[in-house]
Parts: C-alpha cells; structure tokens; sequence
C-alpha cells in the first residue's frame, strides 16, 4: 500500500482558528499528510489575545494518547502548547515509547502572540530539561531562546551560537532558531549538529502574525512525517510560512491569521 504520511499533533485549542490545534490540522491538511490532534487545554482566545483557559485533566490527556498510540500510524509528532509539568511528564513517557522513530518537532510555545502567558513558570524548566532531549528538532522564537539558552539574544550572531547551545549543551536533536522577532529580514538559523544553515525571507509588512509559529512547526512536522530529511522539511516550510504569512487575512481586530492555499483570496 502507498506509504500514507500521519502527523500529530499535541497542544492546546484556538477557537478562533488562527493558532494552536486548528492552525496545525489546517497545515497539515494543506500539505496532504493525514492529520491527528491530542488536546491538552481548551483556550478562548482570538486575535486580539487570550480571554480564558480550561486545562484537560492529565488522565484524559493520557486517554487520548492513548486512544491515538494504540490504534493509529504515527510518522511525526508537534507539541506546541503544554501548559503544566504533570501534562509533560505523561506526554513525555509517551514520547520515549517512540523510541525516537517518530520524529518530534517541539515548538516551546510560552507565550501567545499578544504577550499571554501560555505555560505556568515551572514547566518551562521540565520542558528544557526532559522534553528537549527527546526532540528531533525544536523551534524556539527568540523570547524562547533567551529562556532555554539563559542569554540575551541581539543579533544574528547570537542566535547562531544559541542555536549550538541549544543542541550540543542541552541535547536537542536540533534547533531552528526564529528571527521573527529581530527587524529587518526574517532570518531563521538551523544547527543540526554538523553545520548552520541559514532560512532567510524579506520581511512582510503585516501585523498578521497570529499562529506563525504553531503554522511552521506544523508544516516542518508534515514534511518529516512524508520522509523529508531535516533540511528539506525546514527549507519548504520556511516558504509554506513566508507565503500563509503574505497572504494572512486582515481579520479580527488583533492580529489576524495566516492563511493556506486552499483559501486563499486575492
Ligand atoms: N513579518 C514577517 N514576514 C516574514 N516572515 C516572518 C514575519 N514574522 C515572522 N516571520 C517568520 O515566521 C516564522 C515564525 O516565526 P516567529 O518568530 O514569528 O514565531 P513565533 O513567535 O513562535 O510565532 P507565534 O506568534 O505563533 O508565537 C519564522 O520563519 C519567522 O522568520
Ligand atoms: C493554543 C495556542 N498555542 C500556541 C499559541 C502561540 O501562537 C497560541 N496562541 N495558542
């Protein structure tokens, strides 16, 4: 039977559609990989930012792990949004059954777009300290970085060094390390333990950025879940995201969404 590509994905919900579950199922769905979903905390929040947050109990996160897990194909996995330590120790054992042939790409979401903190203090330091070592790739905005490396991050030079850190220090697969943040072009750094690679896009000049994040993980995860090497997966997403970014939707009165091919309006 032709290989049938399965990408997961683990994190909390926007209802509004821009971000976190809904943003990932969109992705993956645009880039025709067969698209599954574990919900970690129901989130009211739109474009203008998060109004409300209802955590899923632990057991029920781990129902859901496993009613995936037990009966479904698995090629690679997301997390975006934990938003606890407990929520990571059952999603870590779940990982770790993987026994890394799963490709994991972990997006270290911490806070939402508009500054709303996403995860509680603590569990950042599990998420560095267990969960990292476990990825094959993790994709830390600068904000991120500056948390999981301990450093200011000022510049290109900076990310590069942050980006070794990150995978000879701390033990990532790899890290892809986000320049959104910085002015001037949006520049992306990989380290994959052999050599940087550098993703760089002329910057949009759009304030509809809601779910960029949550979009490129998903797209780098879609790509290793269709056998993608590491470069390949990071290369075309870079441009599926660059591209959902110039065709982002001037809706909501925040920041408005991205957008995909399959919608897309010009
Ligand atoms: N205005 C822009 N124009 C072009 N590319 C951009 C722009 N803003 C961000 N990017 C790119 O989008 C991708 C996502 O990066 P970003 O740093 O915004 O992630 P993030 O902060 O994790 O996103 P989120 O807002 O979802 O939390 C990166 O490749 C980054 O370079
Ligand atoms: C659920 C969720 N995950 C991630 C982000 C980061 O954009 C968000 N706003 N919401």
């Amino acid at each position: 039977m032709k290989h049938i590509p399965c990408a997961l994905t683990i994190a909390g919900t926007d209802p509004s559609g821009g971000a976190g579950i809904q943003a990932d199922l969109k992705t993956f769905q645009e880039l025709q990989t067969y698209g599954m979903s574990v919900v970690t905390s129901v989130v009211a929040q739109n474009t203008t930012g998060v109004q409300d947050v209802h955590h899923l109990p632990v057991e029920f996160i781990e129902q859901q792990l496993e009613s995936v897990f037990s009966d479904m194909p698995v090629h690679a996995l997301k997390t975006g949004m934990i938003a606890n330590e407990s929520m990571m120790e059952v999603i870590a054992r779940y990982i770790t059954k993987t026994k890394k042939e799963v490709a994991y790409v972990m997006d270290p979401v911490m806070v939402a777009t508009s500054g709303d903190p996403l995860i509680v203090e603590e569990a950042r330091h599990f998420l560095k300290k267990e969960l990292l070592p476990m990825t094959t790739i993790v994709t830390p905005n600068l904000p991120e970085t500056e948390f999981i490396t301990g450093r200011q991050i000022e510049s290109t030079e900076d990310m590069k060094e942050a980006a070794a850190y990150i995978v000879d220090e701390l033990g990532a697969g790899a890290a892809l390390i986000k320049g959104g943040h910085l002015q001037g072009k949006a520049v992306d750094f990989l380290f994959d333990g052999h050599r940087i690679y550098t993703f760089s896009e002329e910057r949009i000049n759009t304030k509809n950025t809601h779910g960029t994040g949550c979009t490129y993980s998903a797209a780098i995860t879609a790509n290793l879940s269709k056998g993608l090497s590491l470069y390949e997966a990071v290369l075309h997403a870079k441009n599926f995201v660059t591209e959902a970014i110039r065709y982002s939707f001037p809706i909501g009165s925040g920041n408005g969404p991205t957008n995909h091919w399959a919608t897309r309006i010009e």
